[in-house]
């Protein structure tokens, strides 16, 4: 048996389609160009990539949902085309969203059901399932239907029941879509546990933070690509000499952003809508002070917060995904 929980060799995908009605066209969507990596065992591994990067393939692929149209991939070293119920014994999948779980009955019986689902034996099942109860921190509520779950102890649930038959691998496709601040952080606490109790996972997520704080190491995927692999130290470092300024603005019109974008010293440019507010991210060389350039181009505009800092990993992110990075 190999060191790694996961080993991907230039893996791909591509997905062929009919769209039009009238006169059928066949598209092609290349959604997964040529990935690699390995995943060490015990090791909590992000995914994390804009939307349609191709991470949800990717996981597809590994969980043996989907065949790869092009590469290899290994889990617990079998091979996720040729040994397909090997890879299903050992691995766990959960992915964001309500489905997957019968409001109707309670946490309990859910999780009774899918233990006998999953063949876990009659013997093993109320010990399991009462440890499971407790990792994702719902002991005492297991006698509750569901449906009165808030999406965090449901996703909480969902992550109970993708475990019950113990797997060495877990994919969290998207564990916190839709879960408030305070319920996704609970969340990474357990899956924080649940790595540090020797489960390799597999993360997909678009939030930089929560992959910043989670995981071991991170692979960005962009157009079907790995475009960065490594620890968010490493990554940190694709915004190495950058400084960053923020303002805050009210309808600042797309002339002015193209303005901005092609100042002198400008790498990196975002707008982000905050309500009636508009946050400008702006990147540029730290030796080039931009500050009272992007105000100029902004005169006229309402503007309240501005603030000069260093780049954190969210920015690294955003050079990686637009190929401009260190
Ligand atoms: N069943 C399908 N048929 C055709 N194209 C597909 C199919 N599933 C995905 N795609 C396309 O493949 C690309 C990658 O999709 P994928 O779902 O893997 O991305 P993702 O990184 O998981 O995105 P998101 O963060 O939005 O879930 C996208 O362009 C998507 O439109």
């Amino acid at each position: 048996m190999g060191d790694y929980a996961i080993e991907a060799d230039d893996l791909r995908r591509t997905y062929r389609s009919r769209a039009g009605w009238l006169r059928p066209r066949r598209t092609e969507t290349e959604a997964v160009r040529g990935v690699s990596f390995a995943v060490g065992r015990g090791e909590l591994f992000g995914l994390l990539g804009p939307n349609g990067a191709g991470k949800t393939t990717t996981i597809k692929m590994l969980n043996t949902l989907l065949i790869p149209t092009g590469g290899t991939a290994r889990v617990c070293g079998f091979d996720v085309v040729d040994d397909t119920r090997e890879v299903r014994r050992r691995i766990g999948y959960v992915f964001g969203g309500d489905r997957g779980l019968y409001d109707r009955l309670s946490a309990l019986d859910n999780l009774r059901y899918f233990a006998e689902l999953y063949g876990v034996a009659p013997r093993e099942q109320k010990r399991r399932i009462a440890e499971l109860l407790e990792l994702v921190k719902l002991t005492g509520r297991e006698r509750e239907r569901v449906e009165g779950y808030s999406r965090g102890m449901r996703q909480r649930l969902h992550i109970a029941r993708g475990l019950l038959h113990s797997p060495e691998v877990l994919f969290l496709d998207e564990p916190s879509i839709g879960v408030d601040p305070v319920a996704a952080r609970e969340l990474r606490r357990t899956v924080a546990d649940l790595a540090a109790a020797g489960t390799t996972v597999v993360l997909t997520t678009h939030y930089m933070a929560e992959a910043d704080e989670l995981c071991d190491r991170i692979a960005v995927i962009a157009d079907g690509r790995i475009q960065a692999l490594g620890t968010p130290a490493e990554l940190r470092h694709h915004a190495d000499g950058r400084r960053v300024v923020e303002v805050e603005a009210y309808g600042v019109p797309d002339a002015a952003m193209t303005a901005v974008s092609k100042l002198p010293g400008v790498r990196e440019t975002a707008v982000e809508a905050r309500g009636a507010l508009q946050l400008l991210t702006v990147q540029s060389d730290a030796a080039v002070d931009v500050q009272a350039d992007v105000l100029r181009e902004l005169a006229g505009i309402r503007i309240g917060r501005v603030t000069s800092r260093e780049p954190t990993l969210e920015d690294a992110y955003v050079a990686i995904v637009n190929g401009t990075g260190a």
